[in-house]
């Protein structure tokens, strides 16, 4: 006889791997400021999750959950869950150290270190205790060639990175963050600095990258989480208001403020 639960089991874990990040009644208070309320979204992996929404609803304090970025912040305070691959993120026993490799992060303003091109992409795996030459010269190879960066700086490795334009910056601090192998890259406006074509070819790296990573995407650009994600999640004034495949939403949003908001009713 075929037990029920044991199926029902192996269905759920088949179910629960599509998702690389879970959140169950998540809130996070800045002292007595509730920034978060009530947050319960599941990304899938090997996509694309974009977070929209007016300034100040949540969308960065969010995105920072997901690699323990706000435990820099002095008076935060975290409820409910968030896990990655199933386990808690804010699990005191993690090593945090280790998420954020995990969990790579590319902030708003490309910050390349003030070295070389090459040291700033070998400059993670170094710190994982990576010394030999030929292995930091393929990482740094391979890295630069996923941010499609390699054709424009392989001539050019032992330069300062600063000397790079805006764009290239943005694509080398990408380079910089594969080169540690995350599973998740987080992204905080990327392209909010960036000239038009230089935000086209980092938009077209986005949706190459999601073929090995899952990449979860803050912008204020709706064509742009249009254009790039698979799933997007509307914020307002701390909550999530909806949060559906990208074509829904932007086509035909179940929630008034989704609609309001889109149409550039507000915001
Ligand atoms: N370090 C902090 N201390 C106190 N309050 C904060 C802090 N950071 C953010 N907040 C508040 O939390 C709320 C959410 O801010 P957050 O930056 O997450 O919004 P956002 O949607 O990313 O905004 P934007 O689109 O303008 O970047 C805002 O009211 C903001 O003022």
């Amino acid at each position: 006889m075929v037990d029920i639960r044991e199926e029902q089991t192996q269905e759920a874990v088949a179910k629960r791997s599509d998702f690389i990040i879970k959140t169950d009644a998540l809130n996070l208070y800045y002292g007595d400021f509730q920034a978060l309320i009530d947050i319960n979204m599941d990304m899938k992996q090997n996509k694309v999750t974009a977070l929209i929404g007016p300034s100040g609803c949540g969308k960065s304090t969010f995105l920072r959950t997901i690699n323990r970025m706000n435990d820099l912040i002095e008076g935060v305070r975290i409820e409910g869950s968030i896990k990655l691959r199933g386990d808690s993120i804010y699990d005191p026993k993690l090593d945090v150290a280790e998420l954020r490799k995990n969990v790579g992060m590319v902030f708003q303003r490309p910050n390349p270190f003030p070295l070389s091109i090459y040291d700033n992409v070998a400059y993670g795996p170094r710190i994982h205790g990576i010394k030999n030459k030929k292995k930091l010269d393929e990482i740094v190879e391979q890295s630069l060639r996923y941010a499609v960066l390699w054709d424009e700086v392989k001539d050019r490795l032992n330069t300062s990175a600063l000397g790079l334009s805006g764009g290239q910056q943005q694509r080398l601090v990408i380079a910089r963050v594969l080169a540690v192998e995350p599973e998740v890259i987080l992204m905080d406006e990327p392209a909010s600095a960036l000239d038009p074509i230089s935000t086209s070819k980092l938009e077209e790296l986005i949706i190459e990258l999601k073929s090995k990573y899952s990449i979860v995407i803050v912008t204020h650009n709706m064509q742009q989480a249009a254009r790039v994600s698979d799933d997007t999640g509307f914020f307002l004034n701390g909550r999530l208001v909806e949060f559906d495949q990208t074509d829904k939403i932007f086509t035909n949003p179940a929630k008034k403020e989704t609609d309001d908001y889109i149409s550039g009713r507000f915001g």
